[in-house]
């Protein structure tokens, strides 16, 4: 049968033109989303780095592509006199090197309020300012709060939305009420418990979001959407075909401003309890029912509750640590973690750590999970690798007396968004050598849009209600209480000193010898 026109015209350019990579696929219901209801933020620790930082710029990316509701409200709080302008200023300055040209329309949303978060008072202050802001906004009482604060606020300033009326919602859904809560959820088990106690005085489950900005990461997401719409990978994901999987979160930041913090909570505590166990959940989950929040949160926590307990008294078979000394990072030197400003000159705190992690169940038991997290590393890189097993027969590896690579996947997160698949293949010539190639999937490919950030993608889901990309209590309690034996095992200092190695700013953690030596 001949083919008609249209079919050679797309043969010759497929085939006879080589165009096959560069086919331009549209995008399938990208941009179909929910309605974002007109709602007021209210931001308590609007001053502080993480405000300035992450949540002003996603913020006004949002309404640059107008992803916000035609009705908000930005309302800022915390303890610094500022006036609304001084507010809309600082907000201003975080914004550098951004486009600036609707920034008037946007700041004309801004306001300011002093607040003593210690003080009822203050809370009453604040529903009636925002019942003003309400009604000039026609922003009716949906309103997100969102607590930018220090962790061991968390629990008082939900009480006092409580008691001074804001936690409540409209019976007929006419208006909502929502908490975010960043990270730590707690710093152990019972801590976590107890946050979470509090938290429930006044607030339902369904309004509380606990934010992990890593799963709110494009290329986290996808990792969902590679395994799950696709037939031919799901097959070969399990302990039949993988040897073992490594997962990665590094960066060549030291401790920056953050040392009262991080001194308390050091790597495990600041990376691994929280963006690592969801880094491996959207890795080994099973696929859910359906792609909801509920469901999707269920198959998270099914993986933590399969995780297998690491020996409470020597943890050191699963666990290494490290602390960095001076180095050269990106051709800058650096100092070392001890003499970073706030941090003791004696301090055991670990900023990098590999766990090895197993999962007993059905699909993953006996599989490696290699969990590796550092400040003042050679670079910035959080991956995901999928090593499958060698061929079954050596057919090759005999003819060449060499290995071979087995196959491995690649899911870059970041900073290069990408998927790599490495594959063995037959080197040109007459002799028989083999060469791994890769094929290569860039995130960017076929798209010239803007890629949503994690923060942002985080405020639009929570302003549509949507509870997917954040943490339920259960898997926050699930991942404590796996990691608690290890921190109590670490809190006592001579165990600490004895598993922790140190290693140069700029490499790529403690070397393999002193990791031999340690464990000899
Ligand atoms: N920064 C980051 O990258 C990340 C931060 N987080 C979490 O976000 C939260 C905020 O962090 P970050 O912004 O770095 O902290 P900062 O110390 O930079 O800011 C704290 C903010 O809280 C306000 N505040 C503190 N105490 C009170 C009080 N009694 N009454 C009113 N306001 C108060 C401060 O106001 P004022 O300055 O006026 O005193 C300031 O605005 C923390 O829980 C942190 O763990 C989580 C992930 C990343
Ligand atoms: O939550 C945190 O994450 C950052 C790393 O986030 P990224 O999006 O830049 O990869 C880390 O630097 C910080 O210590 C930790 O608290």
């Amino acid at each position: 049968m001949a083919l008609d026109r249209e079919s050679l015209d797309t043969y010759v350019d497929l085939m006879v033109k080589g165009q096959a990579a560069d086919v331009k696929i549209s995008p399938r219901a990208c941009v179909a989303d929910r309605p974002v209801e007109p709602c007021s933020l209210v931001i308590f620790g609007a001053s502080g780095d993480l405000t300035t930082r992450k949540l002003a710029p996603s913020l006004y990316n949002l309404y640059l592509s107008e992803a916000l509701p035609e009705s908000f409200v930005i309302l800022g709080a915390a303890r610094s006199e500022m006036s609304h302008e001084q507010f809309q200023g600082m907000i201003k300055h975080a914004l550098e090197g951004m486009d600036l040209t609707r920034w008037d329309e946007f700041a004309s949303h801004l306001y300011y309020k002093q607040m003593d978060l210690r003080s009822i008072d203050s809370f009453h202050e604040l529903s009636s300012t925002l019942e003003k802001l309400e009604g000039k906004h026609g922003t009716r009482a949906n309103r997100i709060f969102y607590l930018a604060i220090p962790p061991s606020a968390y629990g008082s300033v939900a009480a006092m939305l409580g008691k001074a009326g804001l936690s409540g919602e409209a019976g007929d859904g006419s208006a909502w009420s929502r908490l975010v809560v960043e990270k730590p959820f707690g710093h152990d088990l019972k801590s976590a418990q107890e946050l979470d106690r509090q938290l429930h005085e006044y607030f339902n489950e369904y309004q509380i979001f606990r934010i992990d900005h890593y799963l709110a990461k494009e290329t986290v997401q996808n990792v969902l959407i590679f395994r799950f719409a696709n037939a031919i990978f799901e097959p070969l994901w399990n302990r039949m075909f993988i040897d073992r999987v490594r997962i990665t979160a590094v960066e060549s930041l030291g401790v920056e401003k953050r040392a009262a913090y991080y001194e308390e909570a050091g790597v495990l505590r600041d990376m691994f309890q929280n963006h690592m166990m969801q880094l491996l959940a959207v890795t080994a989950m099973e696929p859910p029912a359906v792609f909801e929040a509920e469901p999707v949160r269920d198959e998270h926590v099914k993986v933590f509750r399969s995780l297998r307990p690491i020996e409470r008294d020597d943890p050191s078979k699963n666990l290494l640590l490290g602390q960095y000394g001076p180095g050269v990072v990106e051709g800058k030197r650096v100092p070392g973690y001890r003499e970073e400003p706030g941090v003791k000159p004696d301090s055991f705190t670990p900023t990098f750590g590999m766990l090895k992690v197993f999962i007993d169940n059905w699909r993953w038991q006996d599989v490696p999970f290699y969990l590796t997290s550092g400040k003042r590393l050679a670079k910035k890189l959080t991956e995901i690798v999928i090593y499958f097993k060698n061929v079954p027969h050596l057919l090759f590896q005999k003819v060449l007396d060499e290995d071979i690579i087995a196959n491995f996947l690649t899911l870059g997160i970041q900073p290069e968004e990408k998927i790599n698949l490495t594959f063995e293949t037959k080197y040109p010539g007459a002799k028989v050598c083999l060469r791994s190639v890769t094929m290569d999937f860039n995130y960017q490919q076929n798209y010239e849009g803007p890629i949503l950030d994690a923060y942002e993608k985080a405020l639009i889901d929570c302003m549509q209600g949507d509870q997917m990309l954040f943490w339920r209590q259960d898997s926050v309690e699930l991942c404590w209480a796996f990691l608690d034996p290890v921190l109590q095992h670490c809190a006592d200092c001579d165990n600490l000193s004895r598993l922790l190695l140190p290693y140069e700013a700029g490499s790529w953690g403690p070397d393999a010898a002193q990791v031999r030596i340690a464990r000899t």
